[in-house]
């Protein structure tokens, strides 16, 4: 990923490197412009105000190119950071559902926030770090092309140096590797603060051991961890600035002691070039721990398995069901939740075998956990058959996912509430039709409609779920699936889900999967089909003159 977006930016990053050269050439020759009029200071014949007006020429291009090659590295800081949010947006939105669920919300949310930001500044860095390389590599040529002999005493000591740096920067990693991993629980931990507020607010002792025995101790860990990561790269700098003062002292001794031959006027523009270097030298040390933790975020993010098909070319354009198909195949179907490693048990459903026409209106029944909301998600296509096929229309569903997906609309039980209603075509939808629904449903006295937008989505959770089919019913798909809608609703709407909406989707030529333990309506089916322990097999329905034994047990 880092050598990716590093690529998309080659343009902009060579412009910037090469201004920087070139900013970095005039400050090496404000080094060799001073220096070489120390050594005309005792020269009367020396021409001072030609020296003088040369030195000011070129303060002038190193302040020009600086500014001008800071002000480009910036513009690519801020690109670098908006191209990955747009690329992890993307690539979040590109990667299936079962594997952000396997993954786990807590962590998706983690990394787009901290793995974004810390690798936004690890790349917004590396200009910066170009900038400084090239000042560090250009002084280097100047030592060298002044005196070998003293430059290889100088190259040594880097040397030396730059091996302890990378042993320590290999500990700093792995440091910041576990903050990283301890990040992903403190994720954890804030949204069970958000999302247990009812639970926290009212329960004293559940606050009290939550703060005490779950988030300050992670906390505190991240505190240690951090601090002992960090310490490491304190360690790395001063060492390195240690080094460089070592540096420039084995100049001076060594140029007496061992290169007695060397001139005054080199020794001393090897102490001005260092000192000159200690400023960019010191950038590049602090740039250390940035770049850890951009190479940890970066080891993160592939860790989570998102999608890399971020070609979204097909984002303009919109997928449109087939209203007019005639068969919905499930043949010899199977569904197996992965397994963690500390997981004994995993659930599956199937084989599963079911021929489906359109306009039938069809139950999923059976008791809790027997697998009908495992089943939903493996028909709408949010879960992919780990044996079996789906085909609509003799096409398998796996052709093109979001084409086979477009044919539902579903609402389950932990469904999300977005505030824009989109049509079939994916536009927001018509505020007139938005109003008649909202009357339909009674939500017209607490939500109201322009553009499209809905002017709230707070209300009680069974309005809520009414405001869901609303959006659902917008969407006009050609197949709906409803994972317990009425469960929640008072005896009205359950009575109008399941004796009016039903008939009028039904009388459209909609098909419908409900989800449902209300027996008394199941005479509002077409079909009933029995779940146990993730196996089905279809009953009769309890209207039904030839009914068994059997369909009178529903549940
Ligand atoms: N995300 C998941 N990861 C792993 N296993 C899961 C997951 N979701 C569900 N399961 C397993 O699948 C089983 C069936 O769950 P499912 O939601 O399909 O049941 P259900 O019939 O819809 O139940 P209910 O009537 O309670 O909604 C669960 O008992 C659980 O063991």
């Amino acid at each position: 990923m880092f050598y990716r977006l590093v690529l998309l930016h080659k343009k902009l990053l060579i412009i910037a490197t090469l201004l920087s050269v070139v900013s970095a050439l005039f400050g090496i020759s404000i080094i060799s412009l001073v220096n070489s009029e120390i050594e005309q200071v005792s020269d009367p014949s020396s021409d001072a105000i030609k020296g003088l007006m040369i030195f000011f020429a070129t303060l002038t291009a190193f302040l020009t190119f600086s500014v001008i090659s800071q002000y480009i590295l910036t513009k690519l800081s801020v690109q670098i950071m908006v191209s990955i949010r747009e690329n992890m947006v993307q690539r979040v939105l590109s990667t299936s559902y079962e594997q952000i669920e396997k993954v786990g919300g807590h962590r998706i949310f983690a990394t787009l926030t901290k793995d974004i930001e810390a690798l936004t500044a690890t790349l917004s860095a590396v200009p910066h770090v170009a900038y400084n390389l090239a000042t560090v590599l250009l002084c280097f040529a100047y030592m060298g092309y002044q005196s070998w002999q003293l430059f290889l005493w100088v190259g040594g000591v880097l040397v030396l140096a730059m091996i302890v740096a990378q042993l320590l920067m290999n500990v700093g990693i792995g440091r910041f590797k576990a903050v990283r991993e301890l990040d992903d629980n403190l994720f954890k931990n804030f949204r069970a603060l958000i999302d247990g507020g009812k639970e926290l607010n009212i329960n004293f002792n559940r606050k009290r051991f939550f703060y005490n025995d779950v988030v300050t101790p992670n906390i505190d860990q991240i505190k240690t961890s951090t601090i002992s990561a960090h310490l490491i790269f304190i360690i790395l700098s001063n060492w390195t600035n240690l080094i460089l003062f070592l540096a420039l002292g084995s100049v001076v001794f060594a140029s007496q002691l061992f290169l007695s031959g060397i001139a005054t006027e080199v020794v001393v523009s090897f102490v001005l070039t260092l000192v000159y270097l200690i400023g960019p030298m010191t950038v590049l040390f602090n740039t250390f721990p940035v770049v850890a933790e951009g190479i940890v975020s970066s080891q993160k993010i592939e860790k989570l398995q998102l999608s890399n098909d971020v070609l979204f070319e097909h984002m303009n354009s919109t997928v449109t069901p087939s209203y007019e198909w005639t068969n919905l195949d499930i043949e010899s179907v199977g569904y197996e939740y992965s397994r963690d490693d500390n997981d004994e048990y995993n659930f599956s459903i199937g084989p599963i075998n079911l021929s489906v026409e359109r306009g039938e209106v069809i139950f999923l029944i059976g008791g809790n956990g027997c697998g009908k909301s495992t089943f939903a998600k493996v028909l709408c296509g949010l879960y992919t058959p780990t044996s079996g096929e789906i085909r609509l229309d003799g096409k398998p569903s796996t052709l093109d996912m979001d084409q086979y997906r477009c044919h539902f609309s579903t609402i389950f039980s932990d469904f999300y509430l977005f505030d824009q209603v989109i049509d079939a075509k994916g536009i927001l939808a018509d505020d007139d039709k938005i109003r008649k629904y909202l009357v339909k449903l009674k939500l017209n006295e607490k939500v109201t409609v322009q553009n499209g937008i809905l002017s709230t989505t707070e209300l009680s959770h069974g309005q809520r779920k009414r405001l869901g089919l609303l959006l659902s019913y917008m969407e006009d798909a050609p197949i709906y699936i409803f994972d317990e809608w009425a469960a929640d609703q008072d005896p009205y709407f359950r009575n109008f889900f399941y004796s009016e909406l039903l008939t009028e989707l039904k009388t459209l030529g909609k098909t419908v999967f409900v989800i449902s333990h209300d027996e008394q309506y199941f005479t509002f089916s077409d079909r009933i089909l029995k779940f146990e322990s993730g196996q089905m097999k279809e009953i009769l329905r309890p209207s039904d003159k030839a009914a068994t034994r059997e369909s009178v047990a529903l549940v």
